[in-house]
């Protein structure tokens, strides 16, 4: 679980030039929304969708949803010209697209101090070429701006030559290394897209595996996937209720001097209660962001 208590178990893109979708996010029930300014735009349609989603972005209207802007790579035509836009518009974050370097973020961060983005404009990285996946730990350590790793699995699979398939195991080393290191500097990690909108019950599935294999949350193209995601990646009601026996009896046997305990035969120490308070904010901050 990531060190930040706002939950992101769903964070949807929409293309930057779909003014509806953008309106129509305002009544979703996403934890984030990736207003997308990259591969969903037409070269054409950039200078447009750039002006259609720092408007929104700075007008607001999106409720507790966290709103994070993917620019343009900042070597691409389009890239400065982006950042410059999105530091005025002040999102929750900027998300860089094929992150390779922590010079790369030092690059986007100047931009953005340049440009008046606030402090809480944070930077988000996506993981998803073979350079940056083995300079994860390099990149996660750049800079206190950096919050959240998202797994952008469909230019992995195209730059590794891989395949599309069912469990991913052609990506799960790289999966794996972005885990470790976002887990080891604090951020957010989010999974990659499940492209099949058919397939619900291999949607569901890779959902459950993303949490499985350790992922905050997971990255979403429709708003039909939102219902199955906050719902596999929200801790259950009797995770909820275990979790506060947990927190509760290890605080009674602290009481009388113990270390460890037993909640339902299961041994408790005190790393299970630091999960257990774990979930229990999250579940909190759930509720807080539905009320
Ligand atoms: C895939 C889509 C093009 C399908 O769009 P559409 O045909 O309009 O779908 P529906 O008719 O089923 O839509 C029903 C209503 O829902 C709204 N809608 C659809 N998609 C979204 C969305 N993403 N956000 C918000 N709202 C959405 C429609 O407007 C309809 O509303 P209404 O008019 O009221 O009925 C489309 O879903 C889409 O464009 N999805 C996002 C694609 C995208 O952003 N791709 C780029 C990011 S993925 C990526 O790049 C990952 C990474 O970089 C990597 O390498 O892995
Ligand atoms: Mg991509």
């Amino acid at each position: 679980m990531s060190q930040s208590l706002r939950p992101r178990r769903s964070v949807l893109y929409m293309p930057g030039s779909n003014a509806r979708a953008q309106e129509k996010a305002k009544t979703l029930a996403a934890d984030g929304l990736i207003l997308d300014l990259e591969d969903a735009v037409a070269p054409n349609a950039k200078a447009e969708a750039r002006d259609i989603v720092c408007r929104n972005a700075a007008e607001g209207g999106y409720g507790k949803r966290e709103i994070i802007i993917r620019v343009n790579g900042l070597d691409t035509p389009w890239g400065r010209e982006d950042v410059i836009a999105a530091a005025k518009a002040g999102p929750d974050a900027i998300l860089l697209p094929k992150v390779e370097s922590a010079a790369q973020v030092h690059e986007l961060e100047a931009l953005m101090t340049e440009n008046g983005a606030p402090e809480s404009t944070k930077i988000w990285c996506m993981m998803e070429t073979p350079l940056g996946i083995l300079k994860a730990e390099e990149i996660a350590a750049s800079s206190p701006r950096v919050d959240c790793f998202v797994m952008g699995t469909s230019d992995l699979v195209k730059d590794l030559r891989a395949h599309h398939t069912a469990m991913r195991l052609p990506v799960i080393t790289s999966l794996g290394l972005c885990l470790l290191a976002g887990r080891a500097y604090g951020l957010t990690v989010l999974d990659g897209v499940s492209l099949d909108l058919a397939d619900e019950d291999g949607f569901r599935a890779s959902c459950v595996q993303g949490l499985e294999l350790g992922f905050d949350g997971k990255t979403l193209i429709h708003p039909k996937q939102l219902a199955p995601t906050n719902e596999v990646f929200a801790p259950s009601e009797e995770e909820v209720e275990y979790s506060r026996r947990v927190i509760e009896a290890f605080e009674q046997a602290e009481k009388e001097g113990k270390g460890v305990v037993l909640v339902d035969g299961k041994l408790v120490e005190n790393l299970h209660v630091e999960l257990a308070k774990a979930k229990v904010a999250l579940a909190e901050a759930i509720a807080e962001m539905a009320a």
